[in-house]
């Protein structure tokens, strides 16, 4: 198993008046990682133009590169991937990534030889059974841990033959998006019927396809809840990796609680990202958020509401919107977000430890949070190594002085130039 990474302590920094700042914000950790896979098995090189530099990124290149793949990443703002024939030679370290764990078994199903994967301590509880159980269905030889969780090891023949599997996706959307990304190479192509209670991250699912298609594959996705990728060449191709969503969200959220303004510069006029779903969100919260030639802007009226929302299609924007509830004037109610308690930890469980750690009332529900709104002091906030609890906590503690948190360093998964760009933003204050 991966070592854990070191723990770096952290003083959350107080904003003096509203942040105004200009924040330049990698790619998208989705998007980076669907086209690294879709370019290891395609038939010719593509390209990343700005693609995130991260430990998941990372993580899923060294998977790919252990898979068969070459990945040149010798330049930081253009990366080169030139699929090769793929054989499985070792260890997969999946860290705590969910894309990694959840789209390499597969393609490693592709690839001749054994390949095993394990992870992080906390990657051991995440759900992978439904994903072991449709490889086997369609042929791929997987030993896993009894629980349908890691460590486990692929025994590839080079050749899968696909068909039709029938799969509970309601723990996370990447079990479904994992078997479509690779079924062009399978010789049937894959048809992943979901049964079950509703799937979550349905744009997620909506990216996975449309990349897909970009790629060159024929996808189905007219009937609710099933998905069909035909089998094909996939074409290499270039990808231009827009801006991270859920990395700009605490700064969005920065500008809602300070009544600032911050500026994401970069943002493409269409996104495969939610974020008319999020702009609707934060509009409700008492933010503005406008998409124009400059970029994103987002603008804080001084004033924060609270808000009854299903978050189910944007699970990963949860922990930093509970943040910023316990911040408003009036509760929320977070709902949909059940399957967050399999995200890099039981993410309801720790965020109302969290923010119960510096005075905020959560109650957790069966499939969310209720938040009421309480004046809040400093204290410690154990992160329990999420990247998305430091970014929650980060947000409170610019507005509630002596928040501290136990760990930073676990921000190295999506976003490490975090610590630097929170304080810089910080220190712009208008
Ligand atoms: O496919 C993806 O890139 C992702 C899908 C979602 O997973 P879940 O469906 O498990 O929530 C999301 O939360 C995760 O951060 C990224
Ligand atoms: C849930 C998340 O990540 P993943 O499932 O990709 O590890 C996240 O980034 O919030």
């Amino acid at each position: 198993m991966a070592k854990p990474t070191v723990t770096q302590p952290w003083r959350a920094p107080t904003a003096a008046g509203p942040v105004g700042a200009v924040v330049h914000l990698p790619g998208s950790k989705s998007v980076t990682n669907r086209a690294l896979v879709l370019g290891a098995l395609a038939t010719g090189p593509s390209t990343l133009a700005a693609p995130l530099l991260a430990r998941d990124s990372a993580l899923m290149v060294a998977g790919l590169r252990a898979l068969g793949a070459h990945v040149s990443t010798a330049a930081d703002d253009r990366w080169v991937v030139r699929p090769g024939p793929l054989h499985a030679a070792g260890h997969i370290d999946v860290g705590v990534a969910g894309t990694v764990m959840r789209f390499l078994p597969p393609v490693a199903g592709l690839a001749a030889g054994v390949a095993t994967f394990d992870g992080d301590p906390l990657a051991r509880r995440r759900p992978l059974g439904p994903l072991i159980q449709a490889l086997r269905a369609i042929g791929v030889r997987v030993e896993g841990a009894p629980g349908g969780v890691l460590p486990l090891t692929v025994h590839g023949t080079g050749e899968v033959h696909g068909g039709e599997v029938v799969i509970d996706a309601s723990a996370s959307s990447q079990l479904v998006s994992g078997l479509l990304l690779a079924g062009p190479r399978f010789a049937r192509g894959i048809t992943v019927r979901h049964l079950g209670p509703p799937v979550p991250a349905a744009p997620h699912l909506r990216m996975t396809v449309a990349m897909l298609r970009s790629a060159g594959a024929g996808v189905d996705d007219a009937t609710p809840d099933v998905w069909s990728v035909a089998p094909g060449r996939l074409s290499g191709r270039g990808w231009e990796i827009e801006p991270d969503l859920s990395s700009a969200l605490p700064f969005f959220a920065a500008a809602l609680v300070t009544g600032g303004e911050v500026v994401l510069p970069g943002w493409p006029r269409s996104s495969m990202q939610p974020v008319e779903q999020l702009r609707g969100l934060l509009r409700r919260m008492g933010a503005d958020v406008r998409l124009g030639t400059g970029g994103l802007t987002v603008r804080g009226t001084g004033r924060v509401h609270g808000l009854d929302a299903d978050l189910s299609g944007l699970s990963e924007l949860a922990p930093v919107l509970a943040a910023v509830a316990a911040l408003a004037d009036s509760p929320s109610t977070l709902r949909g977000i059940g399957h967050i308690r399999g995200h890099e930890t039981d993410r309801l469980a720790v965020l109302a430890r969290a923010l119960g750690a510096v005075g905020a009332h959560v109650t957790e529900l069966a499939d969310g949070l209720r938040i009421a709104p309480r004046p809040l002091r400093g204290g410690v906030v154990d992160t329990d190594r999420d990247h998305r609890m430091a970014h929650a906590a980060a947000v409170i503690g610019l507005a509630v002085p002596g928040v501290e948190l136990s760990d930073v360093a676990c921000t190295s998964k999506t976003l490490p130039d975090f610590p630097a760009l929170w304080s810089a933003m910080v220190e712009d204050v208008r």
